[in-house]
């Protein structure tokens, strides 16, 4: 197993950063004695059993390879150098080329997880500055903690991937809360549409993974079959789903790319 070093988290006491620390240990990757988390305000009151701290330059000091997750807002306000260290940033939209530049390091990478990685069912997609084999091979190891891993080679993939894949299951819930409300429209009572909604929701998920499909198979199957989940299939289609959720995915494509102030 690559031996990471010190890993330390900046803003480690948050929902992302702490979803990581958590994994990085519950997992056995990492040693607590090998992770550093810092806090700004209240420093969380968990048994990871790793060092914490409110000084972030002592942080960056101390570790071998920096994960920066704070929000894009906070950014501004981080101060470190880091030359000669591995940069990894989970923040929406702040590119690469700033976070070199206020690092001062070349081993600068960003990675889009979703807060599933707590739970080991994250996506994370990751862009790298250098071609440094070792610098891939130790994010990698870092996120395949908390599920499926991709190098992607263009950065702007990064900002799409925080709109799709880094919204976790909000996309997917949305769904699922649409479907209930549909039925309390109808008049089915609403502790047992959301109850029905929820189980499709979770069921889908887990016969996704075990039937080996592709999404695209599952739903080619429903139409084929040519019954009532075709009718609403072709009607919700009719009616522009897919360009609804293709022009959901753009704006906020767009937001994460206006989340830094240098771009
Ligand atoms: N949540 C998600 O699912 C995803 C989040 N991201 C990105 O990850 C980053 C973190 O998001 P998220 O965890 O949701 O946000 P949170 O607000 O939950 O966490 C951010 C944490 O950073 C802390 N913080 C802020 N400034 C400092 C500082 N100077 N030193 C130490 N800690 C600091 C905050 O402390 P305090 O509470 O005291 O202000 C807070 O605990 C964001 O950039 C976001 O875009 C990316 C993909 C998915
Ligand atoms: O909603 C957000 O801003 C964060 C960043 C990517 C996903 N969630």
């Amino acid at each position: 197993m690559m031996d990471l070093g010190k890993v330390g988290l900046i803003g480690g006491a948050g929902w992302l950063g702490g979803a990581i620390a958590a994994r990085l240990i519950e997992t056995g990757r990492l040693t607590p004695d090998r992770l550093i988390c810092s806090y700004r305000r209240t420093r969380p009151d968990d048994d990871l059993g790793c060092a914490w701290t409110t000084d972030n330059v002592a942080l960056a000091g101390a570790a071998d390879t920096i994960m920066l997750c704070v929000r894009p807002d906070d950014w501004p306000t981080i101060r470190i150098e880091a030359a000669d260290k591995l940069v990894i940033s989970v923040m929406a939209g702040v590119p690469l080329k700033q976070i070199a530049a206020r690092t001062k390091s070349r081993r600068v990478a960003r990675a889009l997880p979703n807060a599933a990685v707590g739970i080991g069912f994250g996506y994370t997609p990751y862009h790298l500055a250098s071609e440094d084999a070792s610098d891939a091979a130790r994010i990698e190891a870092i996120f395949k903690c908390g599920g499926l891993v991709d190098r992607v080679l263009d950065e702007d993939h990064i900002d799409y991937f925080t709109a799709m894949s880094g919204s976790g299951a909000a996309f997917p819930a949305l769904l699922t809360d649409a479907l209930a409300a549909a039925a309390i429209k109808h008049g089915i009572p609403e502790t047992i549409a959301h109850r029905a909604a929820q189980q499709v929701l979770i069921a889908a998920g887990r016969l996704q993974e075990t039937s080996g499909d592709s999404v695209s198979q599952t739903v080619q199957s429903f139409i084929d079959y040519e019954g009532t989940t075709a009718a609403g299939i072709l009607a919700m289609r009719r009616n522009g789903f897919d360009e609804i959720v293709d022009r959901g995915l753009w704006v906020a494509y767009r937001k994460a790319l206006s989340m830094s102030s240098g771009r």
